[in-house]
């Protein structure tokens, strides 16, 4: 199954929400009206903005070599949606007779912007970044008619504008052993992004070390060890207790012996105690920097999407704690809060690496702005 499909299935209850809001707002106040001839097009993929870069194919979320940051993407032209053919979703259909050719349109006026506002904030985009989505929805058609698949389109196409300059697959640095040091509170989904990572860069042909730094709880350890096996890729453990630090060290001396490509070290996530953790984790990178004053070359905050707008205070929290180089957003699938990674990009433009969507090996995905758009707002769901 394409990526695509899958997201959109399983971004689900993030995009029923905003869609079924969509369909509320349109038809509270909305008109039957025919259908134009640009509407009566018939489906094809919709090109919701140009893409920023071309980039080559992605099949892991690492990029080869680093990248340079890309200039944000231009904000697509202003462009009324109905001019652009466009797929009907399924609620779209319904909302479109098309025996009788109509469809419902609503004057975009302040009540329905204000009504978009809420939807927006209901589904977790957070109060700035839903009024600066719909002040640019609005601009140039006020007072205008729209239907739910160009407010869908819109919407879809402000979503992509915020995400695509920090859309970055891990960059891969030809330094070796690559660093990356995992950080995140207790059951963000470290130990499964770890794993999923670890099971991609061997696909691709890298060696790859982990180090079970949580030496504090011995589950984590385990957890790790099971994911280190489906991956086949060796887990470093320290007994229970033991210094996190000691075991960064040991782990860098192992990946450099093996000469591996990556050592990804886990962390532990306690935020209760957060000076030890914030000591915890200098000490560990203190330690691995007596063997490469780079190092770490990545540390990737891990973020659990179903705690909503918490985690646009756990990063706030993290990058004080530590030097936070890029996200990877947990458990997108079966949450209607996927708004807060446009939230976390509007207001960090930290790089989105990756995206986890299940808790199988594969469930892990470069992040893309146009497909997260699109599953998101619900648009083209045929
Ligand atoms: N549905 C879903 N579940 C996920 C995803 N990522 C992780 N999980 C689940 O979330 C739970 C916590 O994941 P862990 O990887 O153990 O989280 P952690 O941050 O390592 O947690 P600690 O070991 O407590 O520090 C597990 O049950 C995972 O299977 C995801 O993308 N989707």
């Amino acid at each position: 199954m394409a990526f695509f499909s899958k997201l959109k299935d399983k971004l689900f209850k993030s995009s029923s929400k905003l869609e079924q809001g969509l369909d509320a707002i349109v038809e509270d106040g909305g008109q039957e009206e025919p259908v134009t001839a640009a509407e009566e097009q018939p489906e094809i993929p919709t090109p919701v903005t140009a893409p920023a870069q071309a980039e080559p194919e992605q099949t892991i979320a690492a990029a080869p070599t680093p990248q340079p940051t890309p200039a944000p993407a231009p904000a697509p032209a202003a462009q009324t949606p109905s001019e652009t053919a466009k797929p009907k979703s399924i609620l779209g259909r319904l909302f479109t007779r098309d025996d009788a050719k109509t469809v419902v349109r609503r004057t975009l006026d302040d009540d329905m912007l204000e009504q978009l506002e809420e939807l927006l904030i209901t589904s977790d985009m957070g109060v700035d970044t839903a009024l600066r989505v719909t002040a640019n929805m609005a601009e140039g058609r006020f007072g205008k008619k729209l239907s739910t698949d160009e407010i869908k389109q819109l919407l879809a196409q402000e979503v992509t504008r915020i995400m695509e300059p920090v859309a970055k697959p891990l960059p891969i640095y030809p330094k070796r052993p690559q660093v990356v040091l995992v950080v995140g509170v207790n059951g963000s989904g470290k130990t499964t992004t770890i794993g999923k990572l670890a099971s991609q860069f061997k696909g691709a042909g890298k060696k790859v070390v982990i180090a079970a730094g949580d030496t504090f709880r011995a589950a984590a350890v385990e957890q790790l060890q099971v994911w280190g096996e489906r991956a086949g890729v060796p887990v470093l453990t320290a007994p229970e207790g033991s210094d996190p630090a000691s075991l960064a060290f040991d782990a860098m001396q192992r990946a450099e012996e093996d000469g591996a490509d990556l050592l990804m070290i886990d962390t532990a996530g306690r935020l209760q105690n957060r000076a030890d953790l914030m000591e915890e984790l200098a000490k560990i990178v203190r330690v691995i920097r007596k063997k490469d004053e780079t190092a770490p070359h990545n540390t990737l905050l891990v973020l659990d999407a179903t705690t909503g707008q918490n985690a646009l205070s756990q990063v706030e929290t993290f990058r004080k704690i530590s030097d936070v180089s890029g996200l990877v957003m947990t458990k997108l699938d079966g949450t209607a809060k996927g708004g807060v990674l446009v939230a976390l990009a509007d207001k960090f433009g930290l790089p989105i690496h990756a995206i986890g969507v299940g808790e199988q090996i594969d469930d892990l995905a470069p992040f893309d702005p146009e497909d997260f758009a699109a599953a998101l707002t619900g648009l083209g769901q045929n």
